[in-house]
């Protein structure tokens, strides 16, 4: 006797008699008595298996499903919504794909009473597909677990680059501030969660302030923080862990500038003074990078509808330019003094000499999926790491870069100081304003000429994020 029909249940199908087996590759079933055609969901497309109402032993197996899309990316969700009912599913599957009794979004009961949900959706994240992803996988589900919007949550959509932000501060803080709780799925890439956060750290919090727990949705462009996060890592665009998750406080640090620093927006031609201000003087927060020299750059002049068109090859294309420049010169040196601060010492030690290529701090493994930034940062971990090298060729800074998309090779190549630290500061030399721009998770700031930045992590959270 074959494994398969040992191992088989008995069951049925959306009514018809079948037979059932689970493995690592996924749920497989032949219908009728077992020698007709073997019918597959794979196990990444998985995303829950919860009761189905209808039958009180049966369940519902719910999944994705990859939608055929033409080679221009035509706008269309990668992926929509299915669901298979079939009572005496193999137990190993009930239990591996069981959603979570603290999660809001499995659907109207107890929590529903005192739990607020929100969904926001961020129409200019990524390649602009929020929208659509909604309506084709994530409101199909969310119906199918009977929790429909204006009754069990509202929905935002954004229609300019203060939307996030201006709900955080309209909608969701007050009600934070009044302990209530709240759940939020947030469909963006990382700059909604800096938007959130910072909107959450530059307002009055009470003593009844209660974090909102939100569910992001890998729908920016490079998502570092769902890459690196445990979110995704199977093909349900992060609904797998919306539902299976857990709440973890969101690590984040602290960018104080100078105070000519300026927030860069409309593709860098315009700027605003940057929302923040802690005793006095201009700050932003993040939970993913703060960097300055080739990385700022590439996310600055990257930061175009024209380049956003390409999703993430944006950052490597930009990359090129920023190494090779078109009329043959050498990449930029960046001018200015670079010091940090390790744990448990006192001084700061500068870092390098006056010349720099690349000088980044980062909370996360991933700043795209497969571009190992910082190997040893674990999901959260809420550790400072820098990454950083001098002023090399173009040559020899692309081969550093590639070997992040080598598990994070470069971290173990001389030409790179890759460390745990305390704090980072830098002094800009620099003359022109372009070569003074930072990158705080996908934003830019432009400081002054002559100014500063010193980057921290902080203690206290405003936020938990629905991890694995
Ligand atoms: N309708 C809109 N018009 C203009 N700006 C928008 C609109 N909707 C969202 N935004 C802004 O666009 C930015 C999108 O950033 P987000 O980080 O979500 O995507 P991304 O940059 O593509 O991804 P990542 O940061 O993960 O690489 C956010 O700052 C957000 O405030």
């Amino acid at each position: 006797m074959s494994t398969y029909a040992q191992s088989r249940t008995r069951g049925t199908v959306e009514g018809k008699p079948a037979s059932l087996h689970f493995d690592d590759d996924g749920l497989h079933w032949i219908k009728g008595q077992g020698n007709g055609t073997e019918w597959t969901i794979k196990k990444q497309n998985i995303i829950s298996v919860t009761q189905a109402d209808l039958l009180k032993d049966g369940h519902s197996v719910l999944y994705t499903k990859e939608n055929s899309r033409g080679l221009d990316d035509d706008g269309t969700s990668p992926l929509r919504f299915e669901s298979m009912r079939a009572p005496h599913l193999p137990p190993r599957l009930v239990e591996e794909f069981k959603p979570s009794e603290q999660c809001y979004w499995v659907g109207p009961g107890e929590l529903a009473s005192f739990v607020k949900g929100h969904v926001i959706i961020s129409t200019g994240s990524g390649t602009g597909l929020a929208s659509e992803i909604f309506s084709q996988l994530v409101e199909p589900l969310l119906h199918h677990l009977g929790l429909f919007a204006g009754e069990h949550f509202s929905t935002h959509t954004t229609d300019s680059d203060t939307s996030v932000a201006k709900y955080t501060k309209e909608v969701i803080l007050p009600d934070a501030n009044d302990g209530v709780q709240q759940s939020v799925l947030l469909l963006s890439g990382d700059g909604g969660i800096v938007d959130i956060v910072n909107t959450l750290l530059s307002e009055k919090r009470t003593k009844w302030y209660t974090k909102p727990k939100i569910s992001l949705l890998p729908l920016g462009t490079g998502n570092a923080l769902t890459n690196s996060s445990g979110i995704t890592g199977d093909n349900t665009m992060g609904l797998r862990t919306m539902l299976q998750g857990t709440p973890k406080q969101l690590p984040l640090f602290r960018a104080t500038f100078s105070p000519g620093a300026r927030l860069l927006v409309n593709e860098g031609r315009e700027e605003r003074p940057l929302q923040g201000e802690i005793d006095g003087r201009t700050v932003a927060h993040g939970a993913v990078v703060c960097s300055w020299g080739h990385h700022a750059t590439l996310v600055a002049d990257s930061d175009t509808t024209e380049y956003r068109k390409f999703g993430a090859e944006r950052f490597k294309t930009a990359a090129k330019e920023a190494l090779f420049p078109s009329d043959g010169s050498p990449p930029h040196a960046y001018k200015g003094q670079v010091t940090v601060r390790r744990s448990g010492e006192d001084d700061w030690e500068v870092i390098g000499a006056n010349e720099h290529g690349y000088v980044l701090a980062t909370f996360v493994n991933q700043l795209e999926a497969g571009f190992t930034i910082s190997p040893a940062s674990k999901p959260l971990d809420g550790k400072l790491r820098l990454v950083h090298f001098g002023n090399l060729n173009g040559q020899e800074a692309m081969d550093v870069m590639s070997k992040a998309y080598q598990e994070g090779k470069h971290a173990e190549d001389e030409r790179v100081n890759y460390e745990e630290i305390e704090a980072l500061k830098i002094v800009f030399e620099e003359d022109e304003a372009r070569w003074r721009r930072v990158c705080i998770d996908g934003k830019i700031v432009r400081v002054e000429k002559g100014g500063w930045v010193e980057v921290r992590p902080i203690g206290d959270g405003v936020v938990d994020l629905v991890a694995r």
